[in-house]
């Protein structure tokens, strides 16, 4: 099995990009830009989510419609740049609980380290959707991805603005049964460990912090 890639092709998904890209988009502005593309990456994620038909009365008749056929997933959002992308999830899955998996790339080894992991209990029912904007070496969604799974989640998507190949071979590799939604295909990480040309340190550029 491979896990499936999807660049998700939208002119106002690509809008949005540009500008969150630009070096000159300040922090409030580069959050609003996550949220909104962390709401149209959702919609695109969740397309096959299952779904059941209901009778529906509208004020002139009664139709057959297409509803969830279950309660939303958990969203899971990888500290702290992942925060900005589930402000735009919660939007378009407003029930659904909130997991959050705080991990930190060290700059030199590019290794990540869990600083903090809470997964509500829906986890093992429902399975999550993981928000991270950067996937560049992988070795952070693979570790946040592995913690979901051993908090039981039998189904996790897996939801970026700007992927390296080397990110995505890496996380096919170690979860082949992760669906991968990315806004961009990026052409390589560079010798920092950062993709290009991409758009510099997510979570810096999202709060303001220097890297
Ligand atoms: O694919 P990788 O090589 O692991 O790199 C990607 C990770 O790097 C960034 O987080 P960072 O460690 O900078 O933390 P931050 O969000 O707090 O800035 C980004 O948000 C990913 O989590
Ligand atoms: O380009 C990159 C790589 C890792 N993390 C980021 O925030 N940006
Ligand atoms: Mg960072």
């Amino acid at each position: 099995m491979t896990a499936s890639l999807h660049v998700v092709d939208h002119a106002l998904l690509s809008h949005r990009l540009a500008e969150l890209r630009d070096v000159a988009t300040p922090s409030p502005r580069f959050r609003r830009l996550l949220a909104e593309i962390g709401a149209m990456l959702t919609v695109e994620a969740t397309r096959g989510l299952p779904s059941v038909t209901a009778k529906v009365t509208t004020p002139l008749t009664t139709m057959d419609h297409r509803r969830l056929a279950g309660p939303e997933p958990v969203l899971v959002a990888v500290l702290r740049a992942g925060l900005g992308l589930l402000e735009g999830a919660m939007q378009i899955l407003p029930d659904a609980p909130v997991g959050h998996v705080g991990l930190m790339r060290d700059e030199h080894t590019l290794q990540p380290s869990q600083y903090l992991l809470r997964m509500p209990p829906e986890v093992t029912t429902r399975g999550a959707i993981l928000y991270d904007p950067m996937l560049a070496t992988g070795g952070s969604a693979i570790a946040a991805i592995s913690r979901v799974k051993e908090s039981g989640a039998p189904v996790v998507r897996f939801v970026c603005v700007v992927a390296a190949p080397e990110g995505v071979a890496k996380l096919r590799e170690a979860h082949p049964d992760v669906p991968i939604y990315t806004a961009a295909l990026d052409v390589k990480l560079n010798e920092r460990g950062f993709i290009v040309p991409g758009l510099g340190d997510a979570g810096d550029r999202c709060f303001g912090t220097e890297g």
